[in-house]
């Protein structure tokens, strides 16, 4: 391992093939120049990137940081991800302190923990490739607007593709016509997580930002917590964030500078999104009658004050994975002794030292397995109306999510609580739907580089919808960067081609290029559209 560190992974060198012809790996894929091997526009690798001795397939997903690519170890043909950080203001000055973090994340060589083999700095060379061995790719490093790359393993899935695929009753069905049971899959895969983190935290290592997409699978039972280190240079989004550090985030977003977000993690903020990742997994893919009794554990998990949670990780999932097998054994409906909840809840501060016959304990289970947008006036003025305009959504939507929490310390009031618990309205909102609340309310505060940056969060996690590239459309016309404000308008129309405004809007950034006949074009679509 010690010498992977010293040696990167030679991935600071990097070129592109002879020859071959390249296309940005973004969303809308478009050619690029032959020397290109990051798009100029969107910020991607190009398709025919070579970085040592990898090669650059297709782009994974994207996450607050960067992108992540699978790429291919070109002569074992064994399947990684790259990693590709941007220089980022914000959190560029944490770099040194990420890479230190994810070494001794590595180091642990814990079962959950996903290990990252290497984290560098890397500068495209614009150079034709090579394939020499490692040692010898290594160049001197310059510090012009470095990336930060990262290797680690291919997994299968995450665990938002995880939920996505058990919600189907017939993925369900299956798992129950082989005797198997969700629900204590599920358990096994909380008992993971809780061990990855307990490790981590006895190192001092917070993870700082347990995202679905951070967690990763195999398929089967096996799951590992991706990305420490790295997860928080930046903050997660709603609900993850716990609200003790909401206004260190919005300071943080107001300065530029992520160092304060980075100092004030704990592990308790990590037990709170830990708390959200359960109940995310229990409402989604459980009946109420198999996860009732965990509802208090996960409410007192996500306490607003920090001090009035669990002790530990490991006695919050001590806890939780009681109360999931107990509700698991008990008939539906309501729950009939409030004693047997509270007496869960409010011994569980301190670390219990029972054991759970059904999950092992998490110190030994380390082997398991008011501005005006140009366009609302063009819009007015042209008589273009749309129900779903981007301004429209920044009007409704503005305002932040705030987490359920429960304040009371007293048992009594707090198992009544439970009582009128409503699921209903304990359903997780989409991460989407929050960043994109956040850039609606951004964009009126005219704040329109913060509108961007929410906007691309939203996208990162769901890039199918043409509301959400035209509001960043929007946000970039208001920062006069026509060509990324053409580009979101395009995929806009990409995804709904019959929106009038959308091709107004890109009519009206064509102007502004002083490309008029394409411009006069668009808006002739738009009156065919509204006619
Ligand atoms: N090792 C991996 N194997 C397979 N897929 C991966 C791997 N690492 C990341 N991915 C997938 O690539 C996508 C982008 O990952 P990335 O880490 O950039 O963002 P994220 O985890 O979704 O969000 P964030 O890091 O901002 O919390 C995600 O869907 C993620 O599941």
């Amino acid at each position: 391992m010690e010498s992977q560190w010293n040696q990167t992974s030679g991935i600071r060198t990097s070129g592109v093939r002879d020859g071959a012809t390249l296309f940005c790996l973004g969303s809308e894929h478009h050619p690029l120049k032959a020397e290109e091997e990051v798009c100029p526009l969107c910020g991607y690798l190009a398709s025919g990137a070579q970085l040592g001795i990898y090669q650059v397939l297709r782009c994974l997903g994207s996450g607050r940081s960067g992108h992540a690519y699978l790429a291919l170890h070109i002569r074992s043909k064994q399947q990684v991800v790259l990693k590709l950080f941007a220089p980022d203001p914000m959190s560029i000055m944490l770099w040194e302190q990420a890479r230190q973090e994810v070494r001794t994340a590595s180091l642990l060589n814990h079962s959950s923990i996903l290990p990252i083999s290497s984290c560098t700095h890397w500068q495209p060379s614009h150079q034709p490739a090579q394939q020499r061995p490692l040692h010898e790719l290594i160049n001197a490093y310059s510090s012009a607007e470095p990336y930060l790359l990262t290797l680690c393993q291919y997994t299968n899935a995450n665990l938002s593709q995880f939920i996505a695929y058990y919600e189907k009753p017939e993925a369900q069905q299956a798992i129950q016509e082989r005797g198997l049971s969700l629900r204590a899959h599920i358990g096994k895969l909380i008992q993971q997580m809780g061990s990855a983190l307990n490790a981590a935290h006895a190192r001092n290592l917070v993870h700082g930002a347990l995202t679905p997409g951070n967690i990763l699978l195999d398929g089967r039972d096996r799951l590992w917590v991706g990305d420490f280190g790295l997860a928080r240079l930046h903050p997660p989004f709603a609900p993850y964030l716990a609200p003790e550090l909401e206004g260190i985030v919005q300071h943080g977003t107001r300065m530029g500078d992520w160092r304060q977000f980075w100092q004030a993690l704990s592990p308790a903020n990590d037990q709170y999104m830990l708390a959200q990742i359960c109940q995310l997994l229990f409402t989604r893919l459980l009946q109420p009658n198999e996860y009732e009794r965990t509802l208090p554990i996960l409410r007192h998990a996500s306490q607003t004050r920090p001090e009035q949670r669990f002790a530990s990780i490991e006695s919050f999932i001590h806890e939780l994975l009681n109360q999931l097998q107990d509700s698991g054994s008990r008939p539906a409906g309501r729950i009939s002794s409030p004693n047997n909840i509270s007496s869960a809840v409010y011994a569980s501060l301190t670390p219990s030292t029972g054991s759970n016959p059904a999950y092992p304990s998490l110190a030994s289970s380390g082997s398991y397995g008011g501005y005006s947008s140009p366009f609302q006036a063009r819009n007015t003025t042209a008589g273009y109306h749309s129900s779903s305009s981007p301004s429209q959504v920044r009007n409704t939507t503005a305002g932040y999510h705030s987490v359920p929490v429960t304040t009371s310390s007293d048992a009594r009031s707090q198992y009544n609580k439970m009582l009128n618990y409503s699921l209903a309205a304990s359903q997780p909102v989409s991460p989407a739907d929050e960043w994109e609340k956040r850039g609606g309310k951004l964009f009126t505060e005219h704040d329109f580089a913060g509108a961007v940056r929410a906007y691309r969060q939203a996208l990162a996690l769901d890039n199918y919808r043409s509301t959400l590239w035209q509001a960043l459309g929007d946000a970039h016309f208001a920062l006069e960067q026509y060509k990324e404000a053409l580009s979101s308008y395009e995929q806009a129309l990409s995804l709904n081609p019959n929106d009038s405004a959308t091709w107004l809007n890109r009519g009206t950034v064509l102007d502004s290029l002083g490309r008029r006949q394409e411009a006069i074009e668009c808006y002739e679509r738009a009156d065919q559209l509204d006619s």
